[in-house]
């Protein structure tokens, strides 16, 4: 079974992270001939330099804090972790995810696949050289062309630097380069206190064998947030052992023999040294269009930062871009449905709109913290009224089992007769998964009302969903009367503020 390679592809693809790879795979759904360009690792930051490789770590480091726990009747002696077996770990995962992924691209050339459609993959960098054609550069040097139809830009991001700051990836490292770590710090600064900077910290603060110093400039640690859940991530990272410091901005890290010098400079005037053995920059990511020849499509990026697509995915006539290329958040399920929509779309497959309406998105932080939809913060920028009902896991039966009460389940509504649900952040075990309930009913505009006539199943996590609706409704088993700390309901109004309600 056998065909032979098209001389020219129905549709090329740059970059094949997840963007990439599930709009190849899309398009071959369609019976067409791809071929997909990779300039370094399959799978890109999806899998390699970030989320799956730094979920690997993440998990591990969780448990290894769980099996250190003392409140449960048992007690684990001589434990113990090596960094480079933990590394290896999760080099080995990535690993496993590039095999399927190459398994399947394989699969589908047109060597061993005789159609409809095929996939071919070329490794080296590709740079466009007009619309209808792209200059691959392979490992060797070698060149070679590849013509198409349609293309599909998936190049991603790449880390934002600080300008003075010399990375050399051995011991200051960004998100690109912190797999080249050989062991654990004694002491490590982060430098920026986002998503990647909080969950980092967390991955080292829970394997216990390193002082982890969280700076940012800004006052608050994932300050994009609601007040609440970013005090609530301090205050885990605190007791991790995190020493977190706001208001400050890096001047510089001077290498000196044997560790790191870090001086930070505060709005406040003063100055503070810290002493380190690793840095680790994440202050952002950003795209970067250099190298990938957008000028001979007359595509101008000069001074801009962001890729602009239009409500289709497209570029300019039959380019389009995905992923963290564009201008839209950096995560892997807005890059899968990009690059998935980006294909239906130049074949004429699509049926509804592109909706980045109700996305939600987990940061892994111990516990983790997931959000779906508006926050407080969001309505109260938009002065949209609303009400909020706030449920603490010390109250959830599955929560107390797990002895794993910090964490709650706060849900925000249309503050009118029919309380549609605007949006949730939720924090502990599980709302990776349970987070999914929610988004699902907001899809679908339901009210609060509408999403009770559902019974829950006990003891779960989810009963937590259950309760906090129940109590924007009046009708939960438990009342926030008694307990004023742990449930909470308020109403927010532009003219007014925040009321609370008492009973
Ligand atoms: C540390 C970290 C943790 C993260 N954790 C999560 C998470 O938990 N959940 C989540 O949803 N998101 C997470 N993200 C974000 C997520 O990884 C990205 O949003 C996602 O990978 C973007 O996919 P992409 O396909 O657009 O780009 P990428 O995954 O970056 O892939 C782009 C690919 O294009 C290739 N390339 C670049 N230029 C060229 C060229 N000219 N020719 C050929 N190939 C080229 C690159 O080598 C790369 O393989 C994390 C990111 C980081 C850094
Ligand atoms: N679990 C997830 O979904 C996940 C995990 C990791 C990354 N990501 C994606 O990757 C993106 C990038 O993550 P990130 O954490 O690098 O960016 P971010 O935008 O989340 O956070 C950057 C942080 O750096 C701070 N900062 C910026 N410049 C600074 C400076 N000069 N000095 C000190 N602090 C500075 C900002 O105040 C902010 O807190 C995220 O926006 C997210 O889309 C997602």
């Amino acid at each position: 079974m056998a065909q032979d390679p098209p001389d020219i592809f129905d549709l090329c693809v740059l970059g094949c992270g997840p963007a990439g790879f599930a709009g190849a795979m899309r398009a071959l759904d369609f019976g067409k001939h791809v071929c997909i360009i990779e300039a370094a690792e399959i799978g890109g930051t999806g899998i390699m330099w970030g989320a799956l490789a730094s979920k690997t770590m993440w998990e591990i480091a969780k448990d290894y804090a769980i099996a250190n726990k003392q409140d449960r009747g048992y007690r684990v002696h001589g434990i113990s972790v090596d960094y480079c077996e933990v590394r290896r770990t999760v080099l080995q995962a990535a690993k496993e995810k590039q095999y399927q992924m190459l398994s399947q691209i394989e699969s589908y050339s047109p060597n061993r696949w005789d159609g409809p459609g095929s996939l071919t993959l070329k490794t080296g960098w590709g740079k466009f050289l007009s619309k209808n054609e792209v200059e691959i550069t392979c490992p060797d040097e070698t060149r070679e062309r590849v013509k198409s139809r349609y293309f599909l830009v998936s190049t991603g991001s790449r880390p934002r630097k600080i300008d003075n700051i010399l990375l050399d990836q051995e011991r200051i490292f960004d998100s690109d380069g912190i797999l080249n770590l050989q062991c654990f710090p004694e002491r490590l600064v982060i430098i920026g206190a986002g998503v990647i900077g909080c969950e980092y910290a967390t991955i080292f603060s829970n394997f216990g064998q390193t002082k982890v110093y969280l700076v940012d400039h800004a006052k608050r640690v994932i300050p994009y947030e609601d007040e609440d859940v970013s005090d609530f991530v301090k205050k885990n990272l605190a007791r991790s052992g995190v020493k977190i410091i706001h208001s400050a901005k890096l001047r510089n890290i001077l290498p000196q023999a044997g560790y790191l010098q870090a001086t930070l400079d505060f709005r406040e005037g003063h100055s503070e040294i810290i002493e380190a053995d690793a840095a680790f920059i994440s202050i952002g990511r950003r795209f970067d269009p250099s190298g990938l020849g957008l000028e001979n499509l007359g595509i101008d990026t000069t001074g801009t930062n962001i890729l602009k697509t239009d409500e289709n995915c497209c570029i300019k006539d039959n380019i389009y871009a995905a992923g963290d290329i564009t201008h839209n958040p950096a995560l892997v399920n807005i890059a899968e449905m990009e690059g998935r929509y980006a294909v239906k779309h130049m074949f004429g497959r699509t049926r509804w709109p592109l909706s980045y309406r109700n996305m939600s998105t987990v940061m892994f932080f111990y516990p983790a913290v997931a959000a779906v939809g508006l926050s407080e913060k969001m309505c109260r920028q938009k002065k949209i009224p609303f009400k909020v009902a706030y449920y603490s896991n010390a109250m959830c039966n599955r929560a107390i089992a797990m002895r794993a009460t910090q964490g709650f389940v706060k849900i925000v509504v249309t503050d009118d007769e029919q309380q549609r649900i605007l949006g949730m952040r939720a924090a502990g075990p599980q709302v990776s998964s349970t987070i999914m309930s929610i988004a699902h009913f907001m899809d679908q505009g339901q009210g609060v009302l509408d999403v009770l006539k559902s019974i829950y199943p006990h003891p779960t996590i989810v009963e937590g969903i259950e309760e906090c609706l129940r109590m924007l409704v009046k009708k939960s088993i438990f009342k926030p009367y008694p307990f004023p700390d742990l449930l909470k309901v308020k109403s927010w109004h532009p003219e007014t503020g925040y009321v609370d309600e008492k009973k």
